[in-house]
């Protein structure tokens, strides 16, 4: 696969422009649509799901199932997705916030927020 044909950030766009278009407010059907559905049942529900796929990420990754783990990180993304849309948010401003902190370390950036040594994020 070549580097203009790999999905990427046109995917997270696409995906993210079918999750607004099942938002009640535009005519999403819960009755044909998963997504609708979890609109309908409210942002418990879609907290809930992100909940659960992190933690079946986690078991995968425990397992050393590398396949299992891009299928569970593809559930955890996609229900972030749509708890992003809730808040009308889009996937391109996480893209911005990480491409943002590109370059910045992440100990440099622990470092700027004036935390402690012995608070160092390592565990
Ligand atoms: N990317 C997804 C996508 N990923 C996961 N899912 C659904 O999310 C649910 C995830 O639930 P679980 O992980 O609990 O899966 P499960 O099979 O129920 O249970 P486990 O065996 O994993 O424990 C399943 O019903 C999946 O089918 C998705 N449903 C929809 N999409 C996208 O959203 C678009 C709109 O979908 P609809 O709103 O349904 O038309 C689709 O065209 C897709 O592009």
């Amino acid at each position: 696969m070549t580097e203009s044909t790999s999905p990427g950030n046109d995917t997270l766009a696409r995906i993210a422009a079918v999750i607004e278009s099942r938002k009640p407010s535009h005519g999403g059907d819960p009755a044909t649509s998963y997504v609708a559905k979890l609109f309908d049942k409210g942002l418990d529900s879609i907290l809930k799901k992100i909940g659960e796929e992190a933690t079946e990420t986690v078991m995968a990754a425990k397992d050393g199932d590398a396949q299992k783990v891009v299928y569970e990180v593809a559930d955890l993304w996609f229900h972030s997705i749509i708890a992003l849309s809730h808040f009308g948010l889009k996937p391109e401003q996480v893209l911005a916030e990480l491409a943002r902190r590109e370059g910045l370390s992440g100990l440099q950036e622990f470092a700027q927020r004036g935390k402690a040594q012995e608070d160092e994020p390592n565990d």
